[in-house]
């Protein structure tokens, strides 16, 4: 484009578009934010509004559409809702005073991680923005910041993109700030979970011994580094508020993969993806937005040291007990507004004067909250009463300063305090008494006229004035009165006494109203600077809500204070799953127990489908995770081990954002368990192999288990539909079958519920496809070819007798006659025993089998 015959004010846009071109530029003209050329086009069709254009000088007419800076937010939010970045261009100069073209800058970068305002920033939930970089050993770094609250974490994310950009999505990241390098690495896993890279080479010079607590490993440093850069770059304001980011060491923390997280509904749920039917959903009885977002950040990370736990659990017994405490403690925390943002909003300037007063009434429950602890007979309340400084010194400075109902906006004044401050005093009183005596004066000049619809009345443009309707003009003193402007029935008047007090008054106001705002922005730079004492604050009361919250859940669903004990048994009394168990509702919930002990720590769980194994399995996860949270758990006794990492196998939620097919998500999650678990994890892995063959499921399946006992030796749960895995227990020395019961009541199958001993002895489909609603029809026929099959087979073949189906992959093989395949094929078992599996393709497999199939077809004619 020949940018000179551009118009000069264009010729400003392109040159500031030219820094900005990966962003939707909003450009203020007047009360409007405009959009042009390529921006204004794509714009006007995702936000759906009119594309119309603008004289561009010689160029002809150039595109543009715009929105109404009194609403932009919402279009705002729109953008980057969608995964734009938004650069607002300000005029920072006053047109009256600018000679030629009005100054304009870009005064801040609205991305998808760093939307700190808006509808769709859900209070209980942090925006976060990340920044990834690869260290010197391979491994991903990754840092993530909520610029609202300003906390931040790092850690290690695995070496493959695929696993950093996962995390980062559980991990709630918007947007990740990349090295040039690394942009083509991770592009392709990003935007499959639409998640915006950003570059960023370069390094913030901050101060670093703020910007990271002692203990982030320097590896880390230089993505949290370009991180802050990156937020310097992009915000142009005070980030005074950014705490120390804290390093997660992976040990102290139970590790639970993405997809597990998903599987076991921790945040989410799987049908639908709303909170309701999650363990947040469940748990989360907080009363501040802060509270519930410390309880997301601990169910996502629960601990992984025993002392750390008991400092929670502990502190929730005692909750437990006190209940005068408890519900004081609650009622007060109900007063207490997100101090968390509120201190960022103070940060990035944004704080209005009702946001302070909300501040204020924050800190002033915090003293209340301290003095009610300190009165419990608990001692860890006692103690956590110690740790609650109630920043009296904000508190003071916004008591005094600080009107009681500060307005919404602080453009109209009314925010500063009377006797706060002398001058402002003063000036409303000189506005006051200028407007008492203007009433003074209507009152007069309608008693001397006798006009009683004489009024005095106030506009922009002629400022005081007196007006009389045509009918009674002639009532007036024309000598005292200056006629100003006329209406269609009405005159108006000034005299110089009104105009003497307008000026004061106009004066007053004008000079009060920048006092106030002086005064105002010095109110907010001394809260600033205790900045970090309210964190600390916020800190605190999140803490203590969370651990309310758990005494309010525990004591209504009965939970009980886990034992946990040195070694890795698990001993689980009466164990329930909490969600499934809250939304039966009724009391139908059946409990279960588990024991996984030095003799016996796997079980295969058997049963028919719908009778409830996935749900006993979940139940074990869930415990394992609230008990490491610090809530009391699900049962009616529990001993637990600590448990280092949760890795799960689980059904439904199939990542085909990932690009992945069911089977290949099941074998790498899979192989991440057998990769990565140690002998104090716990694997639960759901029908492990049913997404492919029979016999490819069976023998993966089965390899899995022996792997897992002869290598690993981890907690593990099993369960399966191939009944020829039950026998495994007599190989597999920590093995046990259960299953979980159901009866049969005139030919329908009855679900118990129930995990007993031992294996199932039926498998209960059709009757459970019966129950779902296939046509009787297709009921009939199945039945029937059962039967059918059950007569056909031979006994060794597979589903009629699971020890013989089992002794096809049985070592030993001749330990049963019936591993011997009848009559002519007496080869075979030795056959396979023979086969190189490990260096066979499937394909080799398929040929090996086909050939088989064929003599079996011969020798049978
Ligand atoms: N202990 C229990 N008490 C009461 N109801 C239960 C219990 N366990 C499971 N259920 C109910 O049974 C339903 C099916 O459970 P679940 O999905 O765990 O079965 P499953 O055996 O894993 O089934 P499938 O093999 O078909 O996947 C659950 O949705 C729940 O409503």
């Amino acid at each position: 484009m020949a940018v000179k015959t551009l118009t000069p004010m264009m010729r400003q846009y392109l040159e500031i578009k030219e820094d900005y071109k990966d962003a939707f530029l909003f450009f203020r003209l007047g009360d409007f934010y405009e959009m042009f050329f390529e921006d204004a086009l794509n714009a006007s069709q995702i936000l759906e509004i009119t594309l119309t254009s603008r004289d561009g000088g010689q160029t002809g007419k150039i595109p543009m559409c715009g929105v109404p800076y009194h609403s932009s937010a919402g279009y705002i939010e729109t953008l980057v809702r969608k995964g734009y970045k938004v650069a607002i261009c300000e005029q920072t100069e006053d047109p009256a005073l600018a000679k030629g073209i009005v100054r304009r800058e870009v005064i801040q970068l609205i991305t998808p991680g760093t939307l700190t305002e808006g509808r769709t920033v859900g209070e209980k939930s942090n925006v976060y923005i990340g920044s990834a970089g690869r260290t010197g050993e391979g491994e991903y770094a990754l840092v993530r910041i909520d610029l609202s609250t300003g906390e931040g974490t790092a850690t290690y994310a695995g070496r493959d993109p695929k696993s950093l950009v996962s995390e980062a999505e559980a991990l709630q990241i918007r947007e990740i700030v990349v090295p040039d390098e690394l942009y083509l690495d991770l592009h392709e896993q990003a935007q499959a979970r639409s998640i915006l890279l950003s570059i960023e080479n370069e390094e913030a010079d901050r101060d670093w011994e703020t910007a990271l607590t002692d203990a982030c490993p320097a590896p880390i440093r230089p993505s949290a580094a370009r991180l802050l850069r990156y937020l310097e770059r992009t915000q142009k304001r005070s980030l005074s508020h950014l705490q120390p980011i804290v390093y997660r060491e992976q040990k102290s923390v139970l590790s639970i993969d993405p997809n597990s997280r998903r599987n076991l509904e921790l945040v989410r749920s799987i049908r639908g993806g709303g909170e309701k039917g999650s363990l947040f959903w469940l748990l989360d009885e907080t009363v501040t937005a802060m509270g519930g977002r410390r309880l997301k950040q601990w169910i996502h990370e629960p601990l992984a040291g025993k002392d750390a736990i008991l400092e929670r659990t502990d502190a929730v017994e005692e909750l437990i007990a006190d209940f005068f405490v408890r519900g004081e403690v609650r009622e007060l925390l109900k007063g207490v507004y997100d101090i968390e943002r509120l201190a960022g909003k103070v940060a990035l300037g944004n704080a209005t004067g009702r946001e302070l007063a909300q501040l204020r009434r924050s800190l002033s429950q915090a003293g209340p909250i301290r003095g009610s602890l300190a009165a419990s007979g608990g001692e860890k309340l006692k103690r956590m009463a110690g740790s609650i400084d109630p920043c009296t010194d904000v508190l003071a400075i916004l008591e005094r300063s600080i009107t009681d109902d500060p307005p919404i906006s602080n453009k109209e004044g009314g925010v500063i305090r009377e006797g706060y401050h002398a001058r402002l005093d003063e000036l409303r009183d000189a506005s006051k008494n200028g407007k008492d005596w203007i009433a003074a004066l209507e009152a007069e000049e309608r008693s001397r006229t006798g006009i009683k619809s004489l009024k005095i009345g106030y506009n922009r443009v002629f400022g005081y004035y007196i007006e009389v309707t045509k009918s009674n003009v002639h009532l007036i003193d024309q000598e005292r009165y200056e006629r100003k402007q006329t209406l269609a029935n009405a005159e108006r008047y000034i005299t110089p006494e009104l105009k003497e007090k307008e000026a004061i008054i106009l004066n007053a106001d004008e000079e009060a109203l920048i006092l106030e705002a002086e005064l105002f922005q010095a109110v907010r730079d001394e809260v600033r600077r205790h900045i970090p004492s309210i964190q600390a604050l916020a800190d605190c009361l999140s803490t203590l809500d969370v651990l309310t919250a758990f005494a309010e859940v525990s004591e209504k669903y009965r939970f009980v204070k886990p034992v946990f004990n040195e070694g890795r048994e698990m001993k689980i009394i009466g164990g329930r799953h909490p969600v499934v168990e809250k939304m039966l509702d009724d009391g139908t919930y059946v409990p279960n127990d588990c024991i996984l002990d030095e003799g016996s720590n796997m079980l295969l769980i058997t049963g028919p489908n719908m009778s409830g194994k996935s749900t006993y399995m979940r139940q074990v996860a869930l415990t394992v995770i609230m008990a490491q949270i610090g809530c009391f758990v699900p049962a009616d006794r529990a001993e637990l081990p600590v448990t280092d990492q949760i890795f799960t196998r689980i059904g439904a939620a199939d990542d085909l954002a990932g690009g992945q097919s069911t089977f290949m998500v099941e074998m790498m999650e899979s192989r991440l368990a057998l990769a990565n678990a140690t002998p104090d994890s716990l694997l639960l892995f759901d029908e492990i192999g049913r997404g492919t063959s029979t016999y490819d499921g069976m023998a993966l399946a089965q390899a899995m288990m022996e792997h897992i006992h002869d290598h690993i030796g981890a907690n593990t749960l099993f369960s399966t539909h191939y009944h020829e895995l039950t026998g495994l227990s007599e190989t597999l020395g920590r093995l046990k079958n259960v299953h979980v019961a159901a009866a049969e009541q005139n030919g329908r199958v009855i679900f118990l519920h129930k995990v007993k001993d031992g294996a199932a002895d039926k498998s209960y489909g059709i009757q459970v496809a019966e129950l779902a609603g296939l046509p009787e029809s297709v009921i009939r026929r199945a039945d029937e070819l059962l039967g059918e099959f059950e007569a056909e087979k031979p006994a060794s073949e597979p589903y009629t007798e699971p020890e013989g189906q089992l002794s096809l992959f049985d070592e030993a093989g001749e330990e049963t006659d019936s591993a011997k395949p009848a009559g002519s094929q007496s080869g075979l078992a030795g056959e396979i025993e023979g086969l190189d599996l490990l260096r066979m393709t499937p394909m080799d497999a398929f040929q090996w089998l086909h050939g088989m199939q064929e003599r079996l077809k011969r020798n049978g004619r």
